[in-house]
């Protein structure tokens, strides 16, 4: 991939781990910070591979679905646990959905806090 963009937003939450013994077991909330990533090898007339605009649109979007949620019930993370991985896995999967012909997605990291972060990364 030639070209990378990154664009970065983020929301607010609370979850639990299930499965899990310690701390975390608890509800608790997060200030999730979200970085995704497209990538291509060819730009468009104007000099853009994607425009910014239409990537924080995209991302908009879904931050807007998880923001101020209890993720553990909010789908998928009903049925599956709202760890990082899982978040990052699920806005990766959304946002295939804003790909171009040129276009497609490369990376989404999803921060739970300053030091932790799980990262998805197009095989
Ligand atoms: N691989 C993962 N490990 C953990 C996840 C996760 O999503 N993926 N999540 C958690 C918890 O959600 C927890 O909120 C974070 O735990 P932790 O970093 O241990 O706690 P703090 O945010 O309080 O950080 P401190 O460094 O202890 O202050 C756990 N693990
Ligand atoms: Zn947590």
């Amino acid at each position: 991939m030639k070209y990378k963009l990154s664009v970065t937003k983020g929301f607010a939450s609370a979850h639990c781990l299930r499965e899990y013994k310690g701390k975390c077991e608890n509800v608790h909330g997060h200030n999730w910070k979200i970085r995704a990533a497209f990538g291509g090898t060819q730009l468009d007339k104007t000099g853009m591979l994607i425009d910014f605009t239409d990537l924080k649109a995209h991302l908009d979007k879904i931050m807007t679905y998880l923001d101020h949620k209890f993720l553990n019930e909010t789908a998928p993370f009903d049925k599956i646990n709202p760890t990082a991985e899982n978040i990052a896995l699920y806005i990766f999967e959304e946002l295939k959905k804003a790909e171009t012909l040129t276009a497609k997605v490369a990376e989404v990291e999803v921060w739970e806090s300053d030091t932790s972060s799980a990262t998805i990364t197009a095989e």
